[in-house]
């Protein structure tokens, strides 16, 4: 894809990165956010992450995927301008072409040396919601990540796969199954490394399935995952739903907590 030199707003977002974004399921959009920017919060990511503490994704704490705190936009008011960051959820609502807001926000980190590779799923899956069609999340790069400090990876045109291929959703951990069992033919699908400067972001439809390198860099990785939900999105219980205990079943999600994404606009 030509890559246009400057920064990428949600207004020169070139047409061929939006069609690559449809038939692929994701698209790396580099250079979206500052030097100045990525300065900034990535120190806020660090205040939230010394203030909160972090939960571990995966087994234990000698078998961590990576470490995240959720919800942290509503931690810190400077995460809560980098999920309603004009170009991020302005490119997101483009790729998407349908009305988002804000679902979610997590700090995701991998410490050097000491991190194992992100397990393979959509996130579909894991999500709480009913009536997801557009749904994307914004992986957003706060420092470097070549493929050594543990850079995502997609299974291109995975968001199209037949329905009997995914699993649409899981009210328990103890449902999740293994993708391979899930989509036998998932073993011999191509899957794309997309290493990534602070500052890019890659954006992955909710049905791609992805993953993660371990991090055998000398550095940290950290970055910052936004879920953008379809704005008629409505509570289905599931999985890390707790923050939703207020909702029932097929309630909209709405409210200050679950932002509409308006393009252009700074909130
Ligand atoms: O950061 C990672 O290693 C995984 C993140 C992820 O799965 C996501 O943002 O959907
Ligand atoms: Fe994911």
């Amino acid at each position: 894809m030509p890559d246009p030199g400057g920064p990428t707003t949600a207004e020169n977002l070139s047409k061929e990165a939006v069609r690559f974004y449809r038939e692929q399921g994701y698209v790396h959009i580099p250079r979206v956010l500052s030097e100045t920017e990525v300065t900034a919060f990535r120190a806020a990511c660090e205040e939230v992450l010394e203030k909160e503490g972090r939960e571990i994704w995966g087994a234990g704490e000698d078998e961590v995927q990576v470490h995240y705190v959720a919800q942290a936009w509503q931690k810190h008011p400077e995460l809560r301008s980098l999920v309603l960051h004009p170009e991020i959820s302005g490119i997101a609502l483009r790729l998407a072409g349908a009305p988002l807001r804000v679902y979610s926000s997590d700090i995701l980190v991998k410490e050097p040396k000491r991190t194992l590779p992100t397990l393979v799923h959509d996130d579909e899956t894991g999500l709480p919601l009913n009536e997801l069609s557009a749904t994307l999340t914004a992986w957003i790069a706060l420092t470097d990540v070549p493929v050594e400090r543990g850079c995502m990876s997609y299974v291109p045109g995975s968001h199209l796969r037949a329905r009997e291929d995914r699993q649409e959703h899981m009210t328990s951990f103890a449902e999740f199954r293994d993708l391979a069992d899930v989509w036998p033919d998932y073993p011999w699908q191509p899957r794309v490394a997309v290493p990534v400067r602070a500052g890019d972001v890659v954006f992955h439809h909710c049905r791609t399935v992805h993953m993660a390198e371990a991090n055998t860099s000398d550095s940290v990785r950290m970055a910052h995952g936004v879920v953008y939900m379809d704005a008629d999105a409505t509570y289905r219980p599931g999985v890390q739903d707790g923050h939703l205990s207020r909702l029932s079943p097929g309630d909209p999600l709405e409210g200050e907590l679950f932002p509409l994404v308006t393009a252009g606009t700074r909130q």
